[in-house]
């Protein structure tokens, strides 16, 4: 008994005491708890207070961020955010920081002085998709030695007007083909969507720059390359909540491979039908761009450009090339008819450079300087990427005294810059004199249509000759008017967001040809052309591009040059020039 109350006295004194000490302890560890955290909140104000900040902008909500501040067309959303908080803004999108930067001395500080921090995009499972045999094209490739090699490749051997001199034929029998199918439409005065035979005509360049005249691969080519800017561009939760791009909502990663899949397929076959031609004649006659990318292999495909990035500048040229010149002419066309006056003016310029007796040729481009006075001031008020493809930061840095974190994603808003009224007299107004000769300034990052630095288009020299040669060519053989009832305020000047901006609602034209009719019934045949280069190629070994020097004294006009030459595009800044041929050996 006495054992047993001892025990149950000893027990109960254990348990009290034992209750004491876990109260203690909790207290301790709650004080610890309270004081740590006070310590971390004083740490962060002081941090705040000393180090940089992030730029100013809206707070946002619990996991969407400020997601609901940014609707179906982004840049102008930005454009207001940028009234509100200033030239540079951070906002958090999802889990993603975002830095939109809206005024040319930051856009300078991203695309040349930071270049090097900015110069990368960010991926997705979606984008993971996007590569062949394993390798990105251009656009998406990390920043490094192998964006860097790809890029110069393309601009140095496949876009430059020097490289494009050899593909003037080609370009030469889409553009006269289109001319010949508007003419046909024309017949009927019926208006047509002009953006449609804009776009059929340069896939249908750029496919013939790429492999000359295997047509039913091209057939299959521009649907399938249509699918992938569509995907390229569609914007998907995962892009804004990481975790999410791997449940593929949208089923976007899904279709991206089925996509790059068909398209692996058809660009492997053209790749092979060219190697196995090389093979067999023994000579590459280096008529199209497949066959220069070879040029650049062994014979058995290998090298410093496998298949896989070959591919990729197809894709690059397909996607790069083709929507944007449509969609610019498009625009510029749309200027013409809402400004009746500038469009006389063109129609003058290009009556007295060319006459009535004959086509546009490319030779006479250079002389048509207000028409290209006119196109960029077009790409002033219609920027085609409104806020450049979005960039990535590799590392912390700062901009303006501003934290900028690393992995934040960076737009350069170039639809603001370039209305901004204190660069811009009247902004708003659609006036191609603000780029002749006399009015022209030496401010570099306040016209960007191109983008800039590292990142900016290779494709820039080949996309302005498309414009011009497109709208020389239209405008000189059709009178271009709006459809009968139509009014010019009726036009809807509303842009739709993606990869570029097109109307969104297509502008209708009707088409009256001014020429003869002669010169369109000698327009010749795409076949009859093909006949007689594969003639050239396959029995004589001529080279097309000894007759096709006239684009060697092509070189836009000094209005356009000063502009270009004050892009801070140059290949100095990627790291000099290592001249193509060593990569070669
Ligand atoms: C009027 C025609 C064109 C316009 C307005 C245009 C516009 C642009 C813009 C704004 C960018 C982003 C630049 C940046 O982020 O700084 C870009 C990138 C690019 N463009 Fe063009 N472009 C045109 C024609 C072309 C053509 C003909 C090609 C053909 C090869 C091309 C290929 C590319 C490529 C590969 C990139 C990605 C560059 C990179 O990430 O390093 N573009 N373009």
């Amino acid at each position: 008994m006495h054992y047993e109350s001892q025990l149950a006295s000893s027990s109960s004194s254990y348990t009290l005491r034992n209750f004491i000490s876990m109260e203690q302890l909790e207290f301790t560890l709650w004080s610890a708890l309270v004081g740590w955290l006070g310590l971390l909140v004083v740490w962060h104000l002081r941090k705040g207070r000393t180090g940089p900040q992030l730029p100013p902008g809206p707070r946002g909500l619990p996991v969407l961020g400020s997601l609901h501040l940014v609707g179906e067309l982004p840049h102008r959303d930005f454009t207001k955010l940028a009234d509100k908080y200033g030239p540079i803004v951070h906002l958090k999108l999802g889990f993603v920081h975002t830095i939109v930067v809206s005024s040319p001395e930051f856009a300078e500080e991203v695309l040349r002085r930071q270049d090097e921090n900015f110069s990368t995009r960010f991926t997705s499972p979606k984008i993971e998709e996007l590569t062949f045999d394993g390798f990105h094209e251009v656009v998406y490739a990390e920043a490094g030695p192998y964006h860097k090699y790809l890029k110069r490749i393309l601009k140095e051997e496949m876009v430059s007007l020097r490289a494009q001199m050899r593909f003037k034929d080609s370009r030469r029998v889409s553009l006269m083909e289109t001319i010949q199918s508007l003419h046909k439409k024309s017949k009927d005065g019926k208006p047509v969507v002009i953006v449609e035979d804009l776009m059929e005509c340069l896939q249908m360049t750029i496919c013939r720059l790429m492999f000359h005249n295997i047509t039913n691969l091209v057939r299959e080519f521009i649907p399938v390359s249509r699918e992938l800017m569509f995907l390229a561009s569609a914007a998907d939760p995962g892009d804004f909540m990481p975790w999410l791009g791997r449940l593929d909502l949208f089923g976007y990663n899904k279709r991206a491979r089925r996509i790059i899949e068909r398209l692996d397929r058809c660009m492997q076959s053209v790749i092979d039908e060219h190697r196995d031609r090389i093979k067999s004649t023994g000579v590459n006659q280096m008529a199209d761009i497949v066959d220069i990318c070879l040029s650049l292999q062994d014979q058995d495909g290998k090298g410093p450009l496998p298949d896989g990035p070959i591919k990729g500048i197809m894709a690059d040229m397909m996607i790069g090339g083709s929507e944007t010149s449509a969609i610019s002419s498009e625009w510029a066309l749309m200027e013409l008819l809402r400004n009746p006056h500038i469009l006389q003016k063109v129609k003058d310029e290009i009556a007295s450079v060319v006459g009535t007796e004959r086509f546009v040729e490319e030779s006479d481009l250079p002389k048509l300087t207000y028409l290209q006075q006119m196109l960029m001031e077009s790409s002033r008020l219609h920027v085609i990427a409104p806020v450049l493809i979005p960039r990535e930061c590799v590392r912390d840095t700062t901009i303006g005294g501003y934290h900028i974190p690393a992995k934040s994603r960076i737009f350069v808003n170039v639809f603001k810059i370039h209305k901004d009224p204190s660069v811009w007299e009247n902004p708003l107004e659609f006036n191609p004199d603000r780029f002749s000769q006399s009015n022209l300034h030496n401010k570099r990052y306040d016209f960007l249509p191109f983008g800039s630095g590292r990142r900016g288009c290779p494709g820039m020299d080949l996309g302005n000759l498309f414009v011009m040669s497109l709208m020389a060519q239209l405008l000189h053989c059709f009178d271009v008017e709006l459809p009968e009832g139509q009014r010019i305020e009726d036009i809807d000047t509303t842009e739709v967001f993606g990869l570029s901006c097109p109307m969104k609602v297509p502008l209708r034209v009707v088409l009256k040809p001014r020429l003869p009719s002669h010169l369109y019934d000698g327009i010749q045949s795409s076949e009859a052309f093909c006949a007689s280069s594969d003639f050239l190629y396959s029995v004589m070994g001529l080279d097309l591009s000894i007759g096709a020097s006239v684009l060697e004294t092509i070189n836009l006009s000094s209005t356009c040059m000063v502009y270009i030459a004050s892009y801070p595009q140059s290949w100095a800044t990627q790291g000099g020039s290592v001249p193509i041929t060593e990569h070669r050996k």
